[in-house]
């Protein structure tokens, strides 16, 4: 990791009164100044000091990583632990002399030895991670709902009422209603304590022109239950035609399909509004299904989680799996060797435990580890990554019948960065 004129860079964990000089490369690697106080504030209560790491050139601090203790739902609605790697940056003095390979270095050594099965992160670049190992595992749709030109069709329902709240005083009720939601969709993420503060984070110097954050509660009529939530803003905007708002959505949760519904209607219904946006659905949301037309929400789709298995055994044998399985894995992990050779899988489907074990039987299918992080949560299917030749088939069949086993009813998403 040197170039000839340089000194060496070294890595190594960093202490807590170090965190200033510490985030301070990463606000520079980022551009700078653009970062509220009341963000900072969030991020160095959330930093996880003993799992952060520096690059120093001699003493001077030049780069950065860290990682959250995540734990991360799975297909078949298990939550297994998984190191949310985060905060990555070197400085423009320094880069693409090696810094950023030795911090994943030493932070997937170090994620092993914690015996965490899974690695998370959302790129700023998706072209960075995948020479580490990462796949992309998640996408998230982005969609523009232009009012008066959309039509939601909403499912029956039992009788709800909406009311506003202070967010803040709403988040508790909030985080246990979203606590529900994990174990259902891959890819969501059990809130760690202080977790609850980063949806309610409106710093009045980052709202561009919009409104602080408005929270809207769904409680059915009879009982008072909450059954779904909506946090929003709404800017002033103007034409020389009218009134031209937009309502912003932040996120949107229910816990039954008519409550989803109102929620969307009462949004789209917002009065001196042009459209409603929002940034991040999952691919499979409901409310392309309730929409008299899809094609007016322009959808856009991005790339949202990307997942390293950081010990393929355990991770393969932590998920469940659609169909029965029994599969040979001839893995490829030139950056984490200790994963690589064969694996055997075998499930008995949704009723039953999987395992994963070494094997010198003969492979069945070829693929690196990027693609198992891909496949991991049923974001892409192993037949998909094998027409992309990703995946190559040795065994006839062995393929449709893995792809299939792997797949989600329920399309894997994140709701936020981190
Ligand atoms: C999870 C997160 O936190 S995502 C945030 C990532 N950080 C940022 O985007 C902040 C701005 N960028 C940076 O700070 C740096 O450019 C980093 C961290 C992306 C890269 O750091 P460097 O120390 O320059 O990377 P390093 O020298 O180890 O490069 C390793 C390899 O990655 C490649 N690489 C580095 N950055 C990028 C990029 N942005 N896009 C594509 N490839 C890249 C290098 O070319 C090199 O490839 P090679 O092995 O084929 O030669």
């Amino acid at each position: 990791m040197t170039s000839p004129a340089s000194a060496p860079l070294t890595v190594r964990p960093i202490s807590a009164d170090e965190w200033d000089t510490w985030y301070g490369v990463l606000e520079v690697a980022f551009g700078g100044g653009l970062e509220q106080p009341e963000e900072r504030d969030l991020w160095r209560e959330l930093t996880e000091i003993d799992r952060s790491l520096a690059v120093c050139d001699d003493s001077r601090l030049v780069g950065c990583a860290s990682a959250f203790s995540f734990r991360i739902a799975v297909p078949g609605g298990a939550v297994l632990p998984a190191a949310g790697v985060t905060m990555v940056a070197v400085l423009p003095t320094h880069r693409r002399r090696g810094a950023l390979t030795a911090l994943m270095r030493r932070q997937l050594d170090d994620l092993r030895e914690r015996g965490e099965p899974l690695a998370v992160l959302t790129a700023s670049e998706g072209a960075i991670y995948g020479r580490f190992g990462y796949g992309q595992a998640t996408s998230r749709l982005n969609v523009t709902l232009p009012r008066g030109r959309i039509r939601l069709d909403a499912p029956d329902g039992p009788d709800l009422r909406l009311r506003l709240a202070d967010p803040a005083e709403a988040a508790p009720a909030c985080e246990e209603l979203y606590a529900r939601l994990v174990p259902l969709r891959p890819g969501l993420l059990e809130r760690r304590p202080g977790w609850e503060r980063l949806p309610l984070l409106d710093p009045p110097g980052g709202r561009g022109g919009f409104s602080p954050l408005h929270c809207v509660l769904a409680e059915e009529t009879s009982t008072g239950r909450l059954v779904g939530y909506a946090r929003y803003a709404v800017d002033r905007g103007w034409n020389g035609g009218g009134p031209a708002a937009t309502v912003r959505v932040n996120d949107l949760a229910a816990l039954t399909p008519a409550t989803a519904a109102r929620l969307w209607t009462y949004l789209l219904e917002t009065d001196l509004a042009e459209k409603v946006t929002v940034n991040s659905l999952p691919v499979d949301d409901p409310l392309l299904h309730l929409v008299s037309d899809q094609r007016r929400l322009e959808p856009r789709v991005r790339d949202g989680l990307f997942l390293r298995p950081v010990e393929v055994g355990a991770a393969l044998a932590g998920r469940g799996y659609a169909q029965p399985v029994d599969v040979v894995l001839e893995v490829a992990d030139p950056f984490c060797p200790w994963n690589a050779g064969r694996w055997r899988l075998v499930s008995p489907g949704p009723d039953g435990p999987a395992e994963c074990v070494r094997t010198r039987a003969a492979a069945d299918l070829a693929l690196s580890v990027r693609e198992l992080g891909s496949a991991y949560l049923g974001g892409a299917t192993l037949t998909a990554l094998a027409r992309a030749g990703r995946v190559a088939e040795l065994r006839p069949g062995a393929l449709a019948a893995a792809s299939r086993a792997f797949a989600s009813d329920v399309a894997p998403w994140l709701p936020h960065g981190f």
